[in-house]
């Protein structure tokens, strides 16, 4: 049965609904199929989205797109009416399948419908239910559950979110931009779906990760709801499974490269900053290849940052500094731990180059300085221990590839496997961004215990939980009650008996972007200069007392990210200034800026964050 003529059996609810509508003179969508006619419709844009009578969703044709200036807000792909049926019976059966598998993952998606309904209707409840409750739904519209959300997106599409830019847009993005209803944008989080959290290339349904990222925007650092923009560019997929999935809502080609790759992002970042020239860019889960190529080539000229490269980095370095901390050490004995890191892809790269970086700083900041803390560094990657005998290496890898004679002299070689470096180095912290879930072993844990070090670290940082290198049961229970632990996604903390608890941090890029991106905002600084991201970082590691460091609380809870958040954005601010960048926010010019000491510079961020709070409605006519 087509869609229309099951909708229209005369029977049907929803028939009657028409004829009620007929009767009171409307001209309604489903009435075109009696006959050819078109129905008169008075708005435009998002506005017939958000309609329910008139919204034709994923099934609007291309030309009725760009008629109604509807193009960039939909999903690329125009399904048929039949097709939209049976994405949503997939999604809806999928439902009953999750059950079957184990209840953990239904209530969480059936948590994450509701607050999108929620969202769907009504922002300011959303958001204030989100930041009474961050601790409980974070993990619902973040990670974890965000990566089940992206897997299932196709089917648990109902309203779109934010904008897509598709390969088949090139030439039309300059005004496609202006289809967005909002006259202003603050932060923009962008993805291309290539790697999102370890779950690899999913395509357009990535989208979904740039709009948890921008709730944290909202209920972490108080960007107005109105002023986010998630958007997804779709240049292609190279998930076979999506390629060849009839209900994939997104292009079913292979993923634009070179050249051609980079004229649409050129072209995307030109129409945003012609639209919104003091707009911030998020660069969220770009494959590892494109990730630094891009933030090298908009780092000087855009108000963009690459949170996996560089948020990630500024977090993991604000951990490994309280895991010294944590051993009764100062923070300037930082140079001298030995740190194995598994996974060489933008995260890990990102962690060694700024933790390299800091450790130089400690050390006198010199030449000579940079080039030793390097020998800090194993980097391990799918094919093992990177050396300087690595064919083809990974030019971004090259600066940590260990020398032949000191790996030899070890007991290493090339492509050593994890565990045997984690036996023959004894590191002092173990830390994974790999995306490889269990890859830290009983063996490699075991191994661990032979480190140097009094209370060992293990990061467990990749995403999202399936993922995590290991648990927290497994490195208290190999390790013992010493050990500092975090992972990526969040975890309960582990009941060692005698009334000891074994504290499981979270270790995520959530409590620095939020910071960042305001910072950046409220100062008006022209880039996110490397001293803003060291500033954040800094920030968060000093905002962990002592006496909670020692107890092997490294991060703060999730309950105070909203004060995190305003810490790192002051810290951004004072940077930015100190760095001479900042040009200022509205009615807070660069000079006064400049005269705000620490405890106005706070205020001046708390009061510019947007709270849940029901404006009063005026109306006026056009
Ligand atoms: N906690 C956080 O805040 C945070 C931030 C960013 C990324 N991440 C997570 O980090 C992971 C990696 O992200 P990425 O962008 O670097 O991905 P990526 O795909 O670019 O890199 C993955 C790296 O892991 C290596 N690897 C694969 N198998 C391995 C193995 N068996 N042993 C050792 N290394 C292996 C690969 O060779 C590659 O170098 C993802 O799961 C992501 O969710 C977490
Ligand atoms: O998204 C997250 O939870 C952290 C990070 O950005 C990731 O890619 O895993
Ligand atoms: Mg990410």
């Amino acid at each position: 049965m087509t869609l229309s003529s099951s909708l229209l059996r005369r029977s049907s609810p929803i028939h009657r609904l028409i004829s009620a509508a007929s009767v009171a003179g409307s001209s309604r969508p489903f009435t075109t199929s009696e006959g050819s006619r078109p129905s008169i419709v008075h708005k435009r844009s998002i506005d017939i989205l958000h309609d329910p009578w008139f919204n034709k969703g994923t099934a609007f044709s291309m030309t009725e797109r760009d008629r109604l200036d509807l193009r960039g807000l939909l999903p690329p792909t125009v399904m048929s009416p039949q097709q939209q049926i049976d994405r949503f019976m997939v999604d809806l059966k999928k439902l009953e399948h999750h059950a079957r598998d184990g209840p953990s993952d239904t209530n969480a998606l059936a948590k994450w419908r509701i607050l999108n309904r929620c969202h769907d209707r009504n922002e300011t409840l959303y958001y204030k239910v989100l930041i009474d409750n961050i601790e409980e739904y974070a993990p619902i519209v973040y990670t974890p559950t965000v990566g089940l959300v992206c897997q299932n997106y196709s089917g648990l599409f109902r309203r779109p979110r934010g904008m897509y830019f598709s390969a088949e847009d090139r030439g039309e993005m300059m005004s496609m931009v202006y289809n967005w209803p909002a006259e202003q944008v603050d932060m923009i989080v962008v993805t291309d779906g290539s790697r999102i959290l370890g779950l690899g290339d999913l395509g357009v349904q990535g989208i979904g990760i740039a709009i948890g990222k921008l709730d944290l925007y909202v209920a972490a650092a108080g960007i107005n709801p109105q002023r986010v923009l998630p958007v997804m560019i779709d240049v292609g997929t190279n998930n076979e499974k999506l390629l060849k999935d009839p209900l994939y809502l997104g292009l079913q080609e292979h993923r634009l490269d070179g050249e051609a790759y980079l004229s649409v992002i050129d072209e995307f970042m030109e129409a945003v900053f012609t639209r919104w020239p003091h707009v911030i860019v998020q660069f969220e889960d770009f494959q590892s290849k494109w990730a630094f190529k891009l933030l090298e080539r908009y780092r000087n000229t855009y108000r963009m940052f690459n949170d996996d490269v560089q948020g990630t980095a500024g977090v993991a370095i604000a951990g490994l500094l309280g895991a010294v901390r944590a051993q009764g050490r100062p923070m300037i004995d930082f140079p001298k731990q030995k740190i194995v890191v598994a996974g060489a892809g933008s995260a890990g790269l990102g962690v060694v180059n700024a933790a390299r970086k800091t450790m130089a700083r400690m050390l006198g900041n010199n030449e000579s300085a940079f080039e030793s803390a390097r020998s800090q560094f194993w980097l391990v990657d799918a094919k093992g221990l990177i050396t300087e005998e690595r064919p083809n290496i990974d030019p971004n890898a090259l600066p940590f590839a260990r020398k032949l004679r000191d790996v030899e002299h070890q007991g290493l070689r090339e492509g050593a496997s994890l565990v045997e470096v984690v036996n023959k180095v004894k590191p002092d912290v173990l830390l994974g961004l790999s995306a490889v879930g269990g890859l830290f072993s009983k063996e490699v844990l075991e191994a661990l215990k032979g480190s140097s070090s009094t209370r060992p670290a293990v990061f467990a940082m990749s995403n999202p939980t399936k993922n995590a290198e290991c648990t927290p049961e497994e490195a208290f229970s190999i390790l013992g009650e010493h050990v500092i632990f975090a992972s990526g996604s969040p975890c309960s903390d582990v009941n060692l008996g005698d009334d000891k608890i074994g504290h499981c941090n979270q270790g995520n890029n959530m409590y620095l972007f939020p910071g960042i991106g305001l910072g950046t905002l409220l100062s008006g600084a022209r880039v996110v200069s490397d001293g803003m991201l060291q500033a954040a970082a800094e920030c968060l590691a000093a905002y962990m007392k002592e006496e909670e460091v020692l107890k092997g609380i490294i991060y703060p809870s999730i309950s105070s990210i909203r004060d995190i958040t305003k810490e790192v954005a002051a810290a951004v601010i004072q940077e930015a200034v100190a760095e001479d960048l900042a040009e200022g926010y509205r009615d807070m010019d660069a000079r006064e800026l400049q005269r705000l000491d620490k405890e106005e510079t706070l205020e001046y961020v708390k009061n510019n964050m947007w709270n849940p709070v029901y404006p009063t409605l005026v109306y006026k006519k056009d």
